[in-house]
């Protein structure tokens, strides 16, 4: 049996053989029925099939038709390509290691993410969410402040684009993962509102990416080692659109690139929270990042991470229990967004300096289900 090894503390077998991990290729989906006011019952059940069955093998897919504004994403591609050109200086001002939220830029090779190379040839500015902006969510005053995370933008007099564009592109996400979720909700066999009171102020954040070109010595290094995303499910757009340089793992132990091969299409990928859950019914695949195909140019990529409220327990749902798939051992004890995202940020970010603080926890009477307080 042949074991991959992350530095994130997972490790995943990949030997083969399974059902689950077993696919060449990421499907790619059309999310007409989702987003056209006249589409049938029958298209409907259609795509929640399609959605589930993509969500058991490959833990990817890619979708079009999915109804958002493509002006919108390459605006927030403009407002990178901004932000990433300016001087070293200027974009250390906004450094995350003086957020205690994780937000803010990393220069090239500040994450190590899988510990195998000599670092991530990449740079990055993490954005949290923001209540303000998110027109279903409730009132910033109504999240606890410990839940609140800060961002921290560049100074609009140098970097006029960015934060505006940013700003518009969370929004657009989260109006389709509000959509997507009921569909993920459909697919599990719950009601397809099961997450809505989950979901308030969810951990929603943006990572703007920047890949730099590999040089053919580094053939082998990543732009972003490998990994399993934290939260329920994330959301990719990349500049260029069919540049190849996302890696999925299968169970074979082979890397496959998703084939993008028309604009205006996301990839989706389902996260570590929603492994969790369905007690890893629904895969959370790993994936890496390397930018380095013979032709290589930039890459920006933007990936939009969408989880549960920090504050809210996620426990393995009963149904996914079952005599042929036991629960697994690292999910029995229920645990919060919180302490999930704090957990592997710092574990992913070991220069930050809370890298060497032990993990403070939400107290107990913070923790929710449903949105509703479950201690006291
Ligand atoms: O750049 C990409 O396409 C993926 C980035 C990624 O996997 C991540 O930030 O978690
Ligand atoms: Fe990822």
């Amino acid at each position: 049996m042949s074991t991959l090894s992350l530095q994130q503390g997972l490790t995943r077998n990949v030997s083969g053989g399974g059902i689950a991990g077993n696919f060449t290729e990421i499907p790619i989906i059309d999310l007409a029925p989702l987003t056209c006011p006249d589409s049938s019952a029958k298209d409907n059940e259609r795509l929640v099939s399609e959605i589930r069955g993509a969500c058991k093998t490959a833990g990817f897919f890619i979708i079009k038709n999915h109804g958002i504004d493509w002006r919108i994403i390459e605006n927030a591609f403009d407002g990178l390509e901004e932000f990433f050109a300016l001087p070293h200086e200027e974009k250390m001002k906004i450094h995350q290691d003086q957020s205690p939220s994780y937000m803010g830029y990393e220069q090239m090779f500040y994450t190590n993410v899988d510990g195998l190379k000599r670092g991530d040839k990449k740079e990055a500015v993490s954005v949290a969410y923001n209540p303000e902006i998110d027109p279903e969510g409730v009132a910033k005053a109504a999240i606890p402040e410990p839940l609140r995370r800060e961002n921290c933008w560049p100074d609009r007099s140098v970097c006029p684009k960015f934060q505006q564009s940013i700003e518009a592109y969370q929004m657009a996400c989260l109006s389709l993962m509000r959509k997507l979720i009921r569909v993920m909700a459909t697919a599990l066999g719950l009601d397809e509102s099961f997450f809505d009171k989950k979901t308030t102020y969810p951990i929603a954040s943006v990572r703007c990416l920047y890949y730099p070109p590999q040089e053919p010595e580094e053939e082998n290094e990543t732009g972003l080692g490998a990994h399993t995303d934290i939260q329920m499910m994330t959301l990719i757009a990349q500049r260029p659109y069919d540049q190849p340089a996302l890696e999925v793992l299968n169970a074979a132990g082979d890397w496959v690139r998703p084939q993008i091969t028309e604009p205006e299409c996301f990839v989706v990928n389902l996260s570590d929270m929603m492994a969790r859950l369905t007690n890893d019914v629904f895969q959370s695949t790993i994936h890496r990042v390397r930018n380095n195909n013979n032709k290589a140019k930039q890459r920006y990529s933007l990936p939009f991470f969408f989880g549960l409220n920090q504050d809210e327990l996620t426990t393995t749902l009963p149904q996914f229990v079952t005599k042929e798939n036991p629960l697994k051992p690292t999910y029995e004890r229920g645990m919060t967004g919180y302490e999930h995202y704090n957990n592997r940020l710092r574990k992913a970010h070991t220069k930050h300096p809370s890298a060497k603080n032990d993990v403070v926890n939400l107290p107990h009477s913070m923790i929710k289900v449903d949105g509703v307080l479950i201690g006291s």
